[in-house]
């Protein structure tokens, strides 16, 4: 195949004859747009250039072969024509990176003293879009809001005069050590918040000694992600107590399916955590605004959304904006699925974003090892109950849940204190999401760092305060669940209570 020319690839920058650049290839994705699930007016902005660089923010190399097309490769790009291609405009201020000059100034990281200002920080340096991506929530923001406003609503009811000075905040997930009863949330694309992505986030988890739960959706592979791992712990000479889950997107192949769990295994994740609130993607306001603005702006009207929405076999991996992309999760999973999952994988099964208690009791039917009460950050359902609002129904409505699977919460928690209010209504440890993703963004892994010191400090204070010297005398009555427990579901009069 003959090498083309820079300046015939400039020629194709339209929306009807579009190639572009990747890896010093030409490719025509003229055909791809109307396809790509982050939308065409992305690509139409790189088309006749080289889209590598912008590419990989988002997504690995392994993506061309995956999804484009066969016959979209044209041929290798002389390299003495490099300089002959469309000249994008300067994307420096479009990096997630605090060394732009034209970035708002940003503050030191000993100035982050509680978890928001890693969000302060992190929308003063962050491209737009990359911040819209991380902060979105579904619909009208209300499921955000109540995970955010639940944890306040429950308060303490401390003890004094017991000798308090020296606390254990130590904790084990599935027999793992941790030096906190708190891990980092899966959370996609971390590329589009931080350049060094995952495994920046990663050696900032290992250092300070957390767990981390990594996304199906992330921009490295899962063989990256757990190299660096290995690589930060050789450098810590195997010191760290670190340990990496995996979550599960399930594929609507069943090959494909199988083909990740095995995946998983061979890298070493030490469990596998089954999302089950996204069926189809919910509704992210924000994103929707900026991806009208961005075909408008290229001069397309953005297609209609109603055919993905209605789920059907459409797939999707809930990137930047997250839109379906076919084959990537399966709106289809049933608990029968646990049935071959299970002898695929002999690790500790988690179901990630349980929200009543009904389906808590079905997991621990079907035999996982821990649920994660979640609605995905208020991402997904609109007007979902917060975690600690399933937690309380589970207490109320199937108690034995709590003595036999190891339950986790996550959603809005912003202090170390809450993660005692977690614990002392029965919870193993809870999840940390966007605080983290800020502080990646803002500071690549000292962020993370100082992110888990934040909270470790206001979760040893927090115990002195309320009289316990180890998460082992986390009782329900340090804490007062009443005005939540006011608002909690219950049957309806005349249905039987034992349904449940
Ligand atoms: C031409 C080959 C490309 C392929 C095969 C491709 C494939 C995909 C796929 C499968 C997703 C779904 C989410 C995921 O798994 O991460 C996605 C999303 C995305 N892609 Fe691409 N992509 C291509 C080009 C590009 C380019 C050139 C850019 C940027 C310059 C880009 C930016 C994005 C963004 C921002 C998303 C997030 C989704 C959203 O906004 O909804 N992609 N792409
Ligand atoms: C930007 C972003 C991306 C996310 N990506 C995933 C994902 O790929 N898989 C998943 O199961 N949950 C994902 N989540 C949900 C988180 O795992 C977690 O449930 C949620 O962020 C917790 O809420 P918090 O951010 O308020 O702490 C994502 C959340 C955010 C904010």
């Amino acid at each position: 195949m003959s090498p083309i020319d820079g300046a015939e690839v400039a020629k194709h920058s339209s929306k009807n004859d579009c190639w572009i650049v990747l890896d010093s290839k030409a490719y025509d994705v003229t055909s791809f747009l109307s396809e790509h699930p982050g939308g065409a007016a992305i690509i139409l902005k790189n088309a006749g250039s080289d889209a590598t660089e912008e590419f990989k923010k988002y997504h690995p190399l392994s993506y061309v072969d995956d999804y484009l097309p066969k016959d979209a490769f044209l041929g290798p790009v002389d390299p003495n024509t490099f300089g002959q291609l469309r000249q994008t405009k300067d994307e420096t201020s479009q990096k997630p990176s605090h060394t732009d000059p034209n970035a708002k100034e940003l503050p030191h990281v000993s100035l982050c003293v509680s978890t928001p200002d890693f969000e302060a920080a992190a929308k003063a340096v962050l491209p737009h879009k990359s911040y819209i991506y991380a902060s979105c929530s579904a619909n009208t923001g209300a499921s955000l809001k109540r995970n955010l406003d639940d944890w306040s609503r429950v308060t303490f009811r401390p003890r004094v005069m017991r000798n308090v000075g020296q606390v254990d905040t130590r904790r084990r997930i599935f027999g793992h050590s941790s030096p906190y009863p708190f891990y980092i949330s899966p959370m996609g694309t971390m590329g589009a918040i931080h350049e060094g992505a995952e495994p920046e986030m990663v050696r900032g988890a290992v250092r300070k000694g957390i767990h981390s739960v990594m996304s199906t959706a992330s921009t490295k592979s899962s063989e990256q992600i757990m190299q660096t791992y290995h690589d930060e712990q050789k450098r810590l000479g195997g010191a760290s107590p670190t340990q990496l889950f995996y979550q599960y997107y399930m594929p609507v192949d069943h090959t494909k399916a199988v083909e990740l769990i095995r995946l998983v295994k061979r890298c070493g994740y030490k469990g596998l955590w089954i999302t089950v609130d996204t069926p189809v993607l919910g509704k992210r306001t924000a994103d929707r605004y900026l991806q009208a603005e961005e075909a408008l702006a290229v001069g397309l009207e953005e297609e209609s959304t109603a055919e993905w929405e209605a789920g059907g076999d459409n797939a999707f991996a809930p990137a930047m904006g997250g839109r379906p992309v076919q084959g990537q999760l399966s709106p289809h999973t049933t608990w029968q699925d646990l049935e071959w999952i299970r002898k695929e994988w002999d690790g500790p099964l988690v179901l990630k974003g349980v929200q009543c208690a009904e389906d808590a009791r079905l997991a621990m039917d079907y035999g996982c090892d821990g649920i994660l009460l979640s609605n995905h950050g208020g991402r997904q359902l609109h007007t979902a109950p917060s975690a600690l609002m399933t937690l309380l129904e589970i207490r109320t409505y199937c108690p034995d849940v709590l003595s036999k699977l190891e339950v986790f919460l996550d959603g809005g928690l912003l202090d170390g204190n809450d993660v005692l209010k977690a614990l002392c209504l029965g919870a193993t440890a809870v999840g940390v999401g966007r605080p983290f993703l800020y502080a990646l963004g803002a500071y690549g892994s000292k962020g993370v760092e100082r992110c888990v010191d934040v909270l470790a400090d206001e979760l040893q204070t927090g115990m002195s305060l309320l009289g316990i010297t180890s998460l082992d005398q986390c009782r329900p009555d340090m804490v007062n669940t009443r005005r939540l427990l006011n608002d909690m579901w219950r049957p309806e009069e005349g249905s039987v209570r034992s349904k449940l």
